[in-house]
């Protein structure tokens, strides 16, 4: 046999065979296409203590089974970060391997709570759009719907709508991306910040209802940023997306990332969220997850840098629970040059004070 691993020869023999490639092009997904994921995952304790406890997000009801049960829970449950995330990562191998970024998600929805370790996980994906993209002839725009399920109840444990930029096989002619003038409403230099920024006096829903209040009627808005800021490392880089079965290339390999548009490894997105979620989480008194609606990263997030997080108050309804309050708010995740890098909005129930 002819050897072939003397360094000249083997550059030889790479460059003349195939490679076997992984994942799908933009061509590959039509609208209405179902994929059932081949990879599983079981949330276990390990996952979801390693997700929480690296993206801070250290409220005791998911660590302590004396806060959990206070919380109404049998046991510390999977956090929905987490939950969420593993259900995305277990998805990357057939949607998004081939490359391309993250770009945004909606609709985030935990049908069936709390899930508790030990489940199983299957998920599947549905091709809900797929638009050419204006700006990079060589992507292409795809939006799934994806449902991570129970897999032995077949439960709907978490649900959204995904947009990702996807390789082409073959770039487009497109119109470069022309700017067009902006309709006089949507000029952002016409909107003005308002005259004050009001900040919670606590964490309790009262405390937010008290602000909103505040701020009515006045030029103000309840606005405030966190204190606590996570800079990026292998961990939060490249470990947390393998754990939940993520391949996208952007987050481990950092030699085909260095001739990217990022110029090298990258945050994965849930990792940014959920640790800017979890410096907002930080400052408040979360009773339960609702949804998240409208995320979009804005820029990329590479190793060194530091996640921090500014958070908005909207909305806040008093409900019809003795417990809790249903708040709405619009968190932003920015960088140590404060560049958003994330903003997304989250509803959440909010401990009231009145029922301590
Ligand atoms: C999971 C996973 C991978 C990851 O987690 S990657 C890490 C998270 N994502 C990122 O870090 C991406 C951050 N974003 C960026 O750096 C820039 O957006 C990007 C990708 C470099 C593109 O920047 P551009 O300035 O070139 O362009 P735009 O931001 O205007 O967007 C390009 C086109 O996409 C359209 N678009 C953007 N957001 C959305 C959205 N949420 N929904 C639908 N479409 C969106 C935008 O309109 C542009 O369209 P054109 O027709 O004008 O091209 C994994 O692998 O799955």
């Amino acid at each position: 046999m002819t050897e072939w691993t003397d360094t000249e020869t083997f550059a030889r023999v790479l460059e003349r065979v195939d490679t076997k490639e992984k994942g799908n092009c933009f061509e590959d997904f039509e609208v209405g296409d179902l994929i059932e994921h081949d990879p599983g995952l079981t949330l276990t304790r390990w996952g979801n203590e390693s997700w929480m406890s690296q993206t801070l997000n250290h409220d005791p009801a998911y660590w302590r089974t004396d806060a959990a049960t206070a919380r109404g829970f049998d046991e510390p449950p999977i956090h929905p970060d987490y939950l969420t995330a593993a259900t995305l990562g277990i998805t990357v191998e057939d949607l998004s391997e081939k490359g391309g970024y993250f770009l945004g998600r909606t609709d985030v929805r935990f049908p069936a709570t709390p899930v508790y370790a030990g489940t199983e996980l299957r998920v599947e994906s549905e091709v809900v759009d797929t638009a050419t993209s204006s700006s990079r002839p060589q992507y292409g725009i795809v939006s799934w719907r994806t449902r991570g399920l129970d897999a032995e109840t077949g439960d709907v444990l978490c649900s959204y709508e995904r947009t990702n930029m996807i390789p082409r096989r073959q770039p487009v002619e497109t119109d470069g991306g022309a700017e067009t003038e902006p309709e006089d409403d949507e000029r952002a230099e016409d909107e003005e910040l308002p005259a004050e920024f009001v900040t919670p006096e606590g964490g309790y829903f009262e405390d937010f209802a008290a602000a909103l209040e505040d701020a009515d009627g006045r030029n103000a808005a309840v606005a405030y940023r966190h204190e606590r800021g996570r800079t990026q490392d292998d961990v939060t880089v490249a470990s947390l997306p393998l754990a939940t079965l993520n391949t996208a290339k952007q987050h481990h390999n950092a030699d085909v990332m260095g001739d990217s548009p990022s110029g090298g490894i990258v945050t994965y997105g849930d990792v940014t969220r959920s640790t800017a979620l979890g410096h907002a989480r930080s400052d408040e008194r979360t009773w339960r997850e609702v949804g998240f609606d409208d995320e979009t990263f804005h820029t990329f997030v590479a190793s060194g840098d530091t996640v921090y997080a500014f958070t908005r108050v909207l909305e806040a309804d008093d409900a019809d629970s003795l417990e809790s309050g249903t708040v709405r708010f619009e968190h932003i995740a920015f960088n140590q040059d404060d560049e958003p890098v994330y903003s997304g909005t989250r509803t959440a129930e909010i401990q009231k004070r009145s029922s301590n």
